[in-house]
C-alpha cells in the first residue's frame, strides 16, 4: 500500500496553511477596498435618485444612451493600461444598469401613486352616452354593450382595440366596451397594455356567455366547408369541434368573429364558413351549420367599460391592477401578504410573460375594495412599495 511519509504530510499541511493565510490576506484587502467602495456606491445611487426626480419633473426617460456612452468613454480615457478596458467597461455598465433599475422603480412608484390621485378625481356618469365597441356589428362586444347600456344605446364600432381607445381620446365616444378576459383562454393582454398606454379607467364590467356557431352561406352544408374563418380565440375555443371535421379543413385567423361572418357573407362562397355568435347569422344572412360548438359550455368572456375619467363612487368594490416584481424569491409572497393582512379578497391572480424579459412576468390582480377608503389606499400603497412597475387599471362595481 502506498502511504505518504510524515514529511510529505507536514509539507502539504504547511502549504495548505500558507495558501489559506494568503487567501485570508487577499480577502482582507478586498474587504478594505469594498469598505471604501460601498459609501461611494451608495452616494452615486443617491445622486441617480435625484436625477430620477429631475427626469420626472421634465418628463425625460430613464435611459440616456448618449450619457452612458460618455460615462464609459471617460473611464476608458482615464486608463493607462488598455488591457483593462473590458473589465472597466463591464463594471461601469453594470453600475449604470443598477442605477437605471432604481430610477425606473422610483418613477413607476410615483406613477402608481399619481394614478391613485387621478382615480380619486371622478367625473359623473354620462347620460345617453356614445358607445364604441370592438368589432363589427353583431360582435360579442356589441352584445356586451347592449347588456350594459341597453338595446337603444347609441353605438358605433371600432376595427381594432386601439381604434376604440382613439375614439375615446378624440372625444368621438364616451365609453368603450372591450373584451378583457375569457374563462378558457385568459386575459386579453393587448387591452391591458392599451389601458396603461392611454391611462384610461375601467368603470364597469359585464359578462357574456360565449356560444359559438359555425355558419355558412345560405344552403351550404358542413360537408362543403373547406375554409373556416374566425378570431384566433374563436378557433381555439372550438378546437374540439374542429377536430371532428377532419384534417382537410383549413382554419384562418381573422380580425374578429363577427368580421369573419361578414367576410363569409360578402365572399358568398359555399366552401367558406365562420365561427361566430348566433346573432351574426341573422345580421349577415347566413345559415347556422352547427350550434354551441365551443369546448366548454361555461365559456364566458368578461368585457370592460372604459372611460377617459374615473367614475369611482362608494358603490365600487373591485380594483384591477397589474404589476411586475423584482426577480427574487419571496417577492410575490410579500405582495400577497399585503392583501391578506389588509383583509382584501384577491379575486384573480394571473401571470403573463413579459415581452422584453425571458421568464419574468407581469401579474394581473383583481381585489375587493374601494380606493375612497383610506385603509384600501394604504394597502394599495404598500403593494406599490413592494412591486416594480404598478399599473392601477380601475376601481368599479362587480357585475351583478
Ligand atoms: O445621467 C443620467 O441621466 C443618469 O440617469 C445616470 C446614469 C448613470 O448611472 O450614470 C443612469 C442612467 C442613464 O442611462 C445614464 C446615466
Amino acid at each position: 500500500m502506498d502511504t505518504k511519509s510524515d514529511n510529505q504530510k507536514l509539507n502539504e499541511l504547511n502549504n495548505t496553511c500558507s495558501q489559506k493565510n494568503r487567501l485570508d490576506i487577499l480577502r482582507e484587502e478586498i474587504d478594505k477596498i469594498d469598505k471604501e467602495l460601498l459609501p461611494l456606491f451608495l452616494k452615486r445611487m443617491d445622486l441617480c435618485s435625484s436625477v430620477a426626480d429631475y427626469k420626472r419633473s421634465v418628463g425625460k426617460p430613464v435611459l440616456d444612451s448618449e450619457r452612458e456612452k460618455q460615462v464609459l468613454k471617460s473611464k476608458m480615457d482615464l486608463l493607462t493600461d488598455k488591457s483593462r478596458e473590458n473589465e472597466v467597461y463591464e463594471f461601469f455598465t453594470a453600475i449604470m444598469s443598477i442605477s437605471r433599475d432604481r430610477q425606473t422603480r422610483e418613477l413607476s412608484r410615483d406613477k402608481g401613486r399619481k394614478r391613485i390621485e387621478d382615480m380619486l378625481n371622478p367625473k359623473p356618469h354620462i347620460q345617453n352616452p356614445r358607445i364604441v365597441f370592438y368589432g363589427v356589428k353583431g360582435s360579442y362586444s356589441e352584445e356586451a354593450a347592449i347588456k350594459y347600456f341597453g338595446a337603444e344605446s347609441n353605438r358605433t364600432n371600432a376595427d381594432s382595440f386601439e381604434a376604440a381607445f382613439l375614439s375615446l381620446k378624440n372625444n368621438k365616444s364616451d365609453y368603450a366596451v372591450l373584451p378583457i378576459e375569457n374563462s378558457n383562454t385568459g386575459t386579453i393582454v393587448d387591452v391591458m397594455d392599451l389601458l396603461e398606454k392611454y391611462g384610461y379607467f375601467i368603470i364597469g364590467e359585464v359578462d357574456i356567455p360565449i356560444r359559438h356557431c359555425l355558419m355558412g352561406v345560405k344552403g351550404s352544408k358542413v360537408s362543403d366547408i373547406k375554409y373556416i374563418y374566425s378570431h384566433e380565440q374563436g378557433i381555439m375555443q372550438s378546437s374540439g369541434f374542429l377536430k371532428t371535421l377532419g384534417n382537410d379543413i383549413i382554419c384562418r385567423e381573422y380580425y374578429s368573429t363577427a368580421k369573419s361572418a361578414e367576410k363569409v357573407a360578402n365572399d358568398n362562397n359555399p366552401v367558406q364558413a365562420a365561427i361566430a355568435g348566433k346573432q351574426n347569422a341573422e345580421i349577415y344572412g347566413l345559415d347556422i351549420l352547427a350550434e354551441d360548438i365551443n369546448n366548454s359550455d361555461k365559456n364566458t368572456t368578461r368585457f370592460i367599460v372604459v372611460s377617459v375619467n374615473s367614475e369611482i363612487d362608494v358603490m365600487c368594490n373591485k380594483i384591477s391592477a397589474a404589476f411586475t416584481l423584482p426577480h427574487e424569491s419571496g417577492e410575490l409572497h410579500r405582495v400577497l401578504a399585503c392583501f391578506a393582512h389588509g383583509d382584501l379578497n384577491l379575486l384573480k391572480l394571473e401571470s403573463r410573460p413579459l415581452d422584453n424579459k425571458n421568464f419574468e412576468y407581469m401579474f394581473f390582480v383583481d381585489y375587493t375594495g374601494n380606493l375612497l377608503d383610506e385603509k384600501v389606499r394604504q394597502i394599495t400603497n404598500n403593494v406599490i412599495e413592494g412591486t416594480g412597475e404598478f399599473k392601477l387599471l380601475g376601481n368599479y362595481k362587480i357585475k351583478e
